[in-house]
């Protein structure tokens, strides 16, 4: 991925000149100082710290995984430089590249990663597991202070299907296995795992797992949590293989002490997940809904309603008029709430699905607008952070938040969060958009996603973290989870307390105690420090 951007540049598209005007004209023309020029990108901002790892420990991991996997080349320690949230790409623009690894290391084996850990221990150095670096809360930039040094703990050379259980539907992967690869292994099988975040083009099995990831078509596939029915795990202690049936009674799942776990207990090293045969038939439908008080409840009657659509999602007034998934006709979207419901599996129970859902939609008063909005969400529904660059290199500070509550406080939360972002952004009355979407939706009820646009002034980066922390003190006021599925990282971290209490931190500093006792995996992330 490029170190300022989303993604590959080559696949980014510059922004349609309607979209610009429309920028233009609720922002305000850019200021001259905010406004990055792209093409200015051939010589990157700011320079690396020296690698600071002695020769002697960068002899002996050379040792265990291979000279050429140890680098301390600028190119790949700026490459592994934090993650890509719009605060990262901000301070990345900047030349802020303070928490560069002192070295990326590339392990081709279990047993590598056991020992490089085992090294780290011994030489107190800082071990950050690196899967496809798409992290949005900080969880790649692990604390340095009290540590001789950082390693990047890049796991792409394991990227292997270890193995397809076509009598389980299960199949076994490596953890640096990317979403597309690791897709495309299975379709050679017939099979797919359904998981497809915004991230799927660069994001990996393992941090999937590490961070309890959630796919755009979660409705249908579940959660990437719920996929998973086994781990194996280096930890600094030893390693941990988990997972010998679909469901046990054997004391608390430990399964789901890993997943999301961010890498701060141990480096998982293979996942096997539930599969399902490569859907037959793929059909999205748009309807739109008067308001979205109106949408969310055909939302909830939906998803409470027995039919289990594979995508099901519904955008707010604002969202539905700004039209994000596609460019093209940004600002041009249809009045009202536009929502996606989508089908996929064989054709027989994808009509008997879609005709119970149409029957249930219209009964509440939707208006069926046809496969067309489906097929533009299906066609940009991985272009939005692209999108985001674009917003950035015109001086406007855009950025998405998430969280989730049951359907009983969801009004609460969708009004207290927009409130809370307005008035910060919109201090002093600047304009401020805030969009919103229900992205993930249960039978007791669902995600809320927002996206926020403002112009950027003074500090962007200060700016946002003022806003994301009023938006932060609203979610936990409501009662809601401060993180559906961007996980808790080092950005989440100050309300943890507030979600699972003292005596829930106290837990899992125990369990990275017994796992950890160095301390050395991922310091400062997810789990607090002692005194934090
Ligand atoms: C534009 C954009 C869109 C996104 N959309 C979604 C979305 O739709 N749904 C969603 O859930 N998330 C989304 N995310 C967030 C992010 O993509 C997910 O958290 C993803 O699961 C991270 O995977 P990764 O391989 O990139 O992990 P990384 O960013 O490399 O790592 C994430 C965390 O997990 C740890 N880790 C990584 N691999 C391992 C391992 N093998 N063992 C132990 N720890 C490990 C890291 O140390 C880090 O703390 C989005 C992010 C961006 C930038």
């Amino acid at each position: 991925m490029h170190p300022l951007r989303w993604g590959d540049p080559a696949h980014a598209t510059a922004l349609p000149d309607g979209a610009r005007a429309l920028v233009e004209a609720v922002f305000g023309p850019a200021p001259a100082t905010s406004a990055h020029d792209a093409t200015s990108e051939t010589e990157l901002p700011g320079a690396l710290p020296p690698p600071g790892l002695s020769a002697s420990l960068l002899s002996s991991l050379a040792e265990v995984v291979g000279e050429q996997h140890v680098r301390t080349d600028d190119e790949i320690r700026r490459l592994r430089t934090r993650g890509k949230s719009t605060a990262d790409l901000l301070r990345a623009r900047a030349g802020d590249l303070d928490d560069a690894p002192d070295a990326v290391v590339r392990p081709g084996s279990h047993d590598e990663v056991a020992e490089v850990l085992r090294l780290a221990g011994s030489h107190r150095v800082a071990v950050v597991p690196f899967g496809g670096g798409t992290c949005v809360t900080g969880g790649l930039a692990a604390r340095r202070e009290g540590f001789a040094g950082v390693v990047s703990l890049d796991l792409g050379r394991l990227d292997s299907l270890v193995d397809v259980d076509r009598t389980s539907m299960t199949a076994t992967l490596q953890p640096g296995l990317r979403g597309p690869r690791a897709e495309a292994l299975l379709a050679e099988h017939g099979l797919t795992i359904g998981h497809f975040p915004q991230s799927f083009e660069h994001a990996s099995i393992g941090g999937f797992a590490a961070t309890r990831s959630s796919g755009q078509a979660s409705a249908g596939y579940g959660r990437f949590d719920a996929l998973v029915v086994g781990l194996t795990v280096a930890t600094p202690t030893g390693t941990l293989r988990l997972g010998t049936a679909p469901a046990n009674a054997a004391g608390p799942d430990l399964r789901q002490l890993v997943l999301g776990s961010e890498g701060a207990f141990g480096v998982i090293t293979e996942v096997k997940v539930r599969v399902r045969a490569v859907p037959e038939v793929k059909v999205y439908d748009g309807w739109r809904w008067a308001s979205f008080g109106d949408g969310l409840a055909a939302v909830r009657a939906l998803a409470q309603s027995g039919l289990r659509p594979t995508v099901l999602r519904l955008s707010d007034e604002a969202e539905s008029a700004v039209n994000l998934a596609d460019p093209d006709s940004i600002g041009g979207g249809a009045g009202g709430c536009l929502m996606i419901v989508g089908y996929e599996g064989a054709a027989g129970r994808v009509d008997a699905e879609r005709a119970a859902a149409t029957a249930l939609l219209e009964g509440l008063g939707g208006t069926n607008a046809g496969e067309e909005p489906g097929r533009a969400w299906e066609h940009g529904r991985f272009a939005a952070p692209y999108l985001r660059d674009s917003l950035l290199d015109l001086g406007v500070l855009v950025e998405t938040l998430e969280t989730a509550t049951f359907w009983s406080g969801v009004d609460r939360l969708y009004a207290d969060v927009k409130a809370a972002l307005e008035r910060v952004l919109g201090d002093g009355g600047a304009p401020v958009l805030v969009l919103c979407h229900v992205s993930h939706v249960y039978e007791t009820g669902c995600s809320l996603y927002f996206t926020v646009a403002a112009r950027q002034a003074g500090d962007p980066v200060e700016q946002w973290l003022a806003a994301k922390t009023a938006a932060s003190d609203a979610i936990v006021a409501a009662g809601a989870t401060i993180t559906h599925h961007h996980a808790v990282g080092t950005d989440h971290q100050p309300w943890l307390s507030d979600e699972i209490g003292e005596v829930g931190v106290r837990v899992l500093r125990a369990v990275k105690a017994e796992l950890d006792p160095a301390g050395v995996l991922n310091p400062g992330v997810l789990v607090p420090l002692d005194g934090a």
